[in-house]
């Protein structure tokens, strides 16, 4: 493995089953965050290498074998594409550790094994979901087919590359569509392996085409305006979402937004403080808060506020902050340089806001061949203002802010007083106050006692600012296909 990491790559785009260099030779540097050193240098996708990648989708949807194959041969297929992730798995992990910055054991342990499982899932749910049939006494008999779209555009951001991208790339394949996938600029490394992990799992070229670059006028925008291009589904910022979406208007694009969040952790004072500080912390600084459903607002009961604060930041600073590819590491450095400057701008945001700093705030100490990664300390402010900025804006880093409530209605008021709605975090030993509560946060998802627990088959997305659309289950299986009627007369 010392030798996947050691060396420079050079990335190139995978077009109708080949890699390709960009067709103007431009190419982009990608570096290690945990270092600064150079890891890769990026073919970028020009306008006419996306046009290629897109006719080259259409044809392998047109003309090609895989819409028309039973869905028992393509889903087999899909199936071998999550074999052969795990085993590459130790490869995607060192190799996404490397890039994003994420400790190893985090890629190893929980997003490349769910990788594999966003494909060998949807393959086992696509074959196996039944079609609808509604009788019409005895003369008539309506059933329902679901056909691919078409040409999928799949965009997705820098936090959770390869787990992420195979979300999507899962439903999209197994109901037959082909795709064009663009990861985001800083984090190539593992999407770039998705064409010839395809490749060799029998999947005919042209089917799943891997292109890299930028957003605005660049790949990303290329994409979103191409005609041949049906449904662009994307995980991202919400400014983006708005960009893609203006763009796919004037072609009439099928979009389904994944976007950001800012979620209310709830602590109530009946809470099991065991379970709810330690899950609170993951919550907090897993991929150094860099996660969309990070429990970045901690409300908590004023009665056991102070103790919440102390015990949390107790354990927070227990967080080993180190080099990601050490398996002792809790947490790695953020993404870029650009992010890192985006995250620590908070530190004085939150400072002029008059938030108290309970701990981190700072760069960690850490060994010379770490000088010049993008490092924060876990940060841990409190703030009685729940509108100031760093308890309303997406921060995506380490920092994470504790508010007192007193009342449950004023609980509720606090979590539901920002733009966004991806998730929501209550903790509390009533059952009753729990399904109230869960009830009355507006957000996609509502963990009780619990954080980041997922099951595929449910819907996933967010209320107001934080999406459109919802995927999983069958609600990837509606995003990704046309629901036929086809009615027949019986007599
Ligand atoms: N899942 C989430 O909620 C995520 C939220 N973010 C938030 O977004 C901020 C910025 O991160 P970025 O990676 O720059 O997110 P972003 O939303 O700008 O980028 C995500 C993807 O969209 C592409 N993209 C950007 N502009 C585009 C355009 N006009 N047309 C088509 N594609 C476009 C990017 O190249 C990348 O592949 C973060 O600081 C964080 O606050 C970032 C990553 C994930
Ligand atoms: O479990 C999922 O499907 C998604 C998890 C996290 C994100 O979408 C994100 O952080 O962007």
């Amino acid at each position: 493995m010392a030798e996947v990491l050691a060396r420079v790559r050079e990335i190139k785009l995978f077009i109708d089953g080949h890699y390709r260099a960009s067709s103007e030779n431009k190419t982009f540097e990608v570096y290690n965050p945990a270092t600064q050193e150079l890891i890769a240098n990026v073919h970028e996708a020009t306008k006419e290498d996306v046009d290629r990648a897109c006719q080259a989708a259409r044809r392998a949807f047109e003309e090609g074998p895989w819409r028309t194959m039973t869905v028992k041969e393509r889903c087999a297929k899909v199936r071998r594409m999550a074999e052969i992730i795990m085993e590459r798995r130790e490869e995607l992990a060192r190799l996404e550790a490397l890039d994003v910055g994420k400790p190893f054991s985090v890629a190893y342990e929980f997003e490349i094994p769910r990788a594999a499982h966003n494909l060998s899932f949807f393959a086992d749910f696509i074959e196996h979901h039944p079609s609808e049939m509604y009788p019409m006494e005895e003369e008539f008999l309506n059933y329902t087919r679901y056909e691919p779209v078409g040409v999928a555009a799949l965009i997705t951001p820098w936090n959770l590359p390869f787990m992420l991208t195979t979300w999507k790339l899962g439903p999209c394949l197994a109901t037959g569509n082909t795709a064009v996938i663009k990861p985001a600029e800083p984090t190539p490394l593992t999407v770039s392996l998705l064409g010839e992990i395809a490749k060799e799992a029998g999947i005919p070229d042209g089917v799943v085409n891997v292109v890299q670059g930028f957003g605005p006028n660049s790949t990303g925008e290329f994409m979103t305006t191409h005609p041949e291009v049906d449904l662009i589904s994307f995980t991202g910022e919400t400014s983006t979402g708005k960009a893609i979406m203006k763009n796919g208007a004037d072609t009439l694009k099928r979009v389904s937004f994944e976007l950001g969040g800012k979620a209310a952790n709830i602590v109530f004072e009946d809470a099991d403080l065991d379970k709810a500080i330690p899950t609170s912390i993951r919550a907090a600084f897993l991929n150094s808060g860099q996660v969309c459903l990070a429990g970045s607002r901690i409300l908590v009961q004023r009665s056991i506020f102070d103790e919440f604060v102390d015990r949390f930041a107790a354990a927070a600073r227990q967080l080993k902050v180190g080099d990601p590819q050490d398996s002792n590491t809790n947490m790695g450095p953020l993404v870029s340089k650009e992010h890192y400057e985006k995250v620590t701008s908070y530190l004085q945001i939150a400072e002029s806001e008059h938030s108290t700093l309970i701990c981190g705030g700072k760069r960690p100490e850490l060994t010379e061949y770490l000088k010049d990664g993008y490092y924060l300390e876990p940060t841990v402010f409190v703030q009685e203002d729940p509108h100031a900025r760093i308890c309303q804006e997406e921060i995506f880093g380490p920092i994470v802010t504790l508010i007192p409530f007193d009342t449950e209605e004023e609980a509720l008021q606090i979590a539901n007083s920002t733009q966004y709605g991806l998730n929501g975090v209550v903790w509390t030993d009533n059952l009753q106050r729990a399904h109230r509560v869960a009830s009355k946060v507006r957000a996609g998802t509502i963990w009780v006692n619990c954080w980041f627990v997922r099951d595929l088959r449910v819907p996933f997305g967010g209320f107001k600012k934080s999406g459109i659309g919802r995927e999983g289950g069958h609600h990837s299986l509606e995003f990704f296909t046309e629901a036929k009627t086809i009615c027949l007369a019986l007599r």
